[in-house]
């Protein structure tokens, strides 16, 4: 109705002299030759498009206020994505699915970039949810570790910024999702942030470890994943683990926005780019070895030592919560 369907067309001709040599060796080559020549255009078209985009009113509405993660956008057109699956967020099939999908309404709504935090007081997240490990539905386990692979890549590869508000203790999948982020400000206190998984007789995944060889040094994460360590606040911010100390939860999102506004002034599309490239190798060794890890896991929860470890761990936290 009125619409045009053909909103950009070249026609080429291929008998120009230009395009005489390369016509006469290769079928099409002109029209190859123009479309090349077009691509600059139309990035700049796009990244023009995308820069408006960004720089638009915000408050946009974006739906999903499920009950396990909160997702809203800001005045600044940041996305504050809330984890609150009490009491300590511990990262089950749900919560995963529900981060996965509320990843994909950020990167459509193409917000500024996104806040990461939690609704809990005292917990970030404390890592995966172990009753899903521990004496699995294999079924469920397959989707429960397929699932967290996918919000890994979503979040790890994420062309949007990404910041990590630690609003309390971040041990294992927890301090995964802060480093899968682009910066950390973590509130000050008791807190604690690791990669503990030895400490339970489990081991991280190659990805989990590739995560924090990237954002700490190669001694310190050796160090630190072979002897469980959870790093204090002020430890975290001494290796690099977390690039600030905040008072509290709202100072801690403040320095992540604060943060963001560095983008403001650079090209997003050029920025994307230089992140993605950056963080290229890990995403592509997890896509090759991809249903490998997958059968690692299912067949490291078969495992009867692990199992008892497992039901050790759960033992010494019920006993621990229960004081
Ligand atoms: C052997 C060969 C292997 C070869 C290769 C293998 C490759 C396979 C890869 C497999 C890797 C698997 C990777 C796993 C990564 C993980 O994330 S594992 C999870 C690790 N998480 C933790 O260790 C954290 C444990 N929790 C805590 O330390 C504390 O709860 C807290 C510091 C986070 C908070 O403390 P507090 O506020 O005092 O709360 P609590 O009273 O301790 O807990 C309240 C409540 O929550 C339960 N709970 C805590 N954590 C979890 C959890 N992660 N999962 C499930 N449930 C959890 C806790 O038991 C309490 O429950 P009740 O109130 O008693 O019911």
């Amino acid at each position: 109705m009125g619409r045009a369907l053909v909103w950009d067309a070249t026609c080429v001709d291929s008998l120009a002299a230009s395009h005489l040599p390369s016509t006469s060796q290769k079928a099409a080559a002109a029209a190859e030759s123009a479309q090349m020549l077009k691509r600059p255009k139309m990035f700049l078209l796009r990244q023009a498009v995308s820069n408006a985009r960004q720089l638009a009113p915000s408050v946009r509405a974006m739906s999903s206020k499920g009950p396990l993660v909160d997702l809203t956008v800001d005045n600044d057109g940041v996305a504050i994505m809330t984890l609150q699956r009490p009491p300590v967020n511990s990262l089950n099939l749900d919560l995963l699915k529900e981060i996965s999908k509320s990843l994909d309404d950020v990167a459509k709504n193409k917000s500024r970039g996104m806040i990461l935090t939690s609704s809990s007081p005292t917990v970030f997240s404390a890592g995966l949810d172990i009753m899903e490990m521990y004496k699995p539905d294999m079924k469920r386990a397959e989707e429960f570790w397929t699932t967290l692979q996918d919000v890994w890549f979503k979040l790890y590869g994420s062309s949007f910024a990404t910041a990590a508000a630690i609003n309390g203790h971040a041990p294992a999948g927890g301090c995964l999702l802060s480093m899968s982020c682009e910066y950390r400000a973590m509130v000050g206190g008791k807190f604690t942030i690791g990669l503990n998984e030895t400490a339970l007789g489990i081991v991280a995944p190659k990805w989990f470890m590739d995560t924090m060889c990237r954002t700490i040094s190669m001694r310190q994460a050796e160090l630190a994943l072979t002897t469980a360590k959870m790093f204090t606040v002020d430890e975290a911010l001494k290796c690099e683990l977390i690039d600030e100390i905040a008072t509290d939860k709202a100072d801690a999102i403040n320095k992540c926005k604060t943060f963001l506004k560095k983008f403001e002034k650079i090209p997003p599309l050029a920025r994307a780019i230089t992140k993605l490239k950056m963080r290229e190798e890990p995403i592509k060794n997890l896509q090759t070895s991809r249903q490998a890890d997958v059968q690692e896991f299912l067949s490291f929860l078969k495992n009867p030592k692990v199992q008892q470890s497992l039901e050790m761990y759960i033992q010494a936290l019920k006993q621990k919560a229960a004081k």
